[in-house]
């Protein structure tokens, strides 16, 4: 049987309230590096894949062009740069991945080719390049761009940047390095090729001034939800990064990838997605419902929520009426080149877009959805595991889960790997030992 693969996302273990969670970042503060290395040598202890880490460079601020609220409630900030967190956290493992994630709309693939090359070498090949397509503006104005680029543009430059990157990986041929010390010849320069690229958006000589790295090419995760975003995965990715916790959206969108797989030429057992989900472990059910509550009972200011919401939407949610219909905001979301998942889209798929909805009632909904409080699995490991073997066999047995959004860390890390891989695992659905040495190994 094709076994589950499991990573964890680690990018918000210190916003949203959640750095003063009880059981959370105990006798450190974020970014220490000594609990991040704590958190990787436990989960590799417990048989997670992959650490995960999203990335955004802007303070939100989108809601009301401000972001004092961002600021003062700490949502989705501060985050660091996680590469260097990264080197140091692979110094304490030898098996488990890490997957790190730059902007394809603002950074530049030479730069980015040859960071993640190195890191390739730092972490023995167990490194992944989560891609992204930026959509918020506090980004932006972060590498000189005044507004969004356009949606579908976002995507025409990230798979030119994929293929900048993947061609400078390839530049320096894997046997081009001979160190031969009785002839005194380093490498052979026939190994060793220009790119020469000129495109759309980026003219890039080559080669890399590097080594090839073990993986040679990181492994590369995509996460675009929209047709155009699922086109791109199909064209590159080796792995989905898919929104989970609503399992007929999970289904359209394998079918979706499988679609566009096929059209792009490649077979679509090949890109597993790794489901986002959030999970509540207890030693009983009561235990976990009470958790699960607990997340919904810490409530945040309209001003906390709204900044969340706006920032991730790319849209600023403070214009909204008193009422309104979901269909209209999501137009209006649209007309902004802003993403189009995400929350709205999500509470269509649970509502419909034509009812009438207030603004608290929106503000209500988007708590929950900040906190994942809906979509959490809350249960024993029995309970968990049996919804997360129905939503594997449900799309295709092709991929797994990627256990985002901990209430608490290094406290919800623990849950997952005493009490819910155990249980997968008693049941032949997580493998008992890493395949092999690299990433690309383990994971696909
Ligand atoms: C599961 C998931 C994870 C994502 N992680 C990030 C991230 O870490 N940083 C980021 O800038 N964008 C992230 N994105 C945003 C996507 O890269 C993309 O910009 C967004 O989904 C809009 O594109 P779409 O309309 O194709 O979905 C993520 C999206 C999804 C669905």
């Amino acid at each position: 049987m094709t076994t589950m693969k499991l990573a964890f996302d680690i990018s918000f273990t210190h916003t949203e309230g959640k750095w003063a969670a009880p059981g959370s970042w105990v006798g450190a503060d974020y970014p220490d590096v000594g609990l991040f290395t704590e958190l990787a040598v436990a989960a590799e202890r417990g048989g997670i894949d992959m650490l995960f880490f999203g990335d955004g460079t802007g303070i939100p601020d989108t809601w009301e062009q401000s972001m004092d609220a961002a600021i003062r409630y700490g949502i989705q900030w501060p985050r660091q740069d996680m590469s260097p967190f990264i080197a140091a956290m692979a110094q304490a493992t030898q098996h488990i991945g890490f997957g790190l994630t730059y902007s394809s709309t603002y950074m530049h693939p030479f730069y980015t080719a040859r960071l993640l090359n190195s890191l390739d070498h730092v972490t023995k090949g167990r490194l992944a390049f989560n891609v992204v397509a930026s959509g918020r503006v506090a980004d932006a104005a972060n590498y000189g761009f005044d507004g969004l680029m356009d949606h579908d543009q976002r995507y025409e430059r990230m798979e030119e940047f994929v293929s900048v990157c993947k061609a400078l990986w390839d530049s320096v041929e894997p046997d081009a390095i001979l160190r031969d010390r009785s002839t005194g010849q380093f490498a052979d320069p026939s190994k060793v090729h220009r790119v020469d690229h000129h495109g759309e958006f980026f003219d890039v000589a080559g080669p890399l001034p590097s080594v090839p790295s073990p993986q040679g090419h990181p492994v590369l995760v995509q996460a675009g939800a929209s047709p155009r975003g699922i086109a791109a995965s199909a064209s590159f990715a080796d792995v989905v990064f898919g929104l989970g916790g609503h399992l007929p959206s999970q289904v359209k969108h394998r079918a979706a990838l499988d679609d566009a797989l096929t059209a792009a030429g490649r077979r679509p057992e090949d890109v597993g997605i790794l489901w986002a989900t959030q999970v509540v472990l207890g030693r009983t059910a009561a235990e976990a419902a009470a958790r699960k509550e607990e997340m919904a009972s810490m409530l945040m200011d309209d001003d906390a929520v709204g900044a969340y919401l706006s920032y991730n939407s790319g849209f600023d949610f403070s214009v909204l009426p008193e009422k309104f219909t979901l269909a209209e905001v999501a137009e209006q979301i649209a007309a902004a080149q802003a993403t189009q998942s995400g929350f709205v889209q999500r509470l269509i798929a649970r509502r419909g877009d034509d009812g009438v909805l207030t603004r608290t009632e929106f503000f209500e909904e988007g708590w929950k959805y900040a906190t994942g409080y809906e979509q959490t699995i809350a249960g024993t490991a029995e309970q968990v595991a049996d919804e997360l073997e129905e939503q594997f066999l449900a799309t295709g047995s092709n991929g797994g889960f990627m256990i985002c959004n901990p209430q608490s860390m290094p406290s919800s890390l623990y849950e997952v790997t005493d009490l819910l891989v155990p249980e997968l695992r008693r049941r032949g659905l997580v493998s008992e030992r890493y395949a092999g040495t690299t990433l690309r190994e383990n994971l696909l």
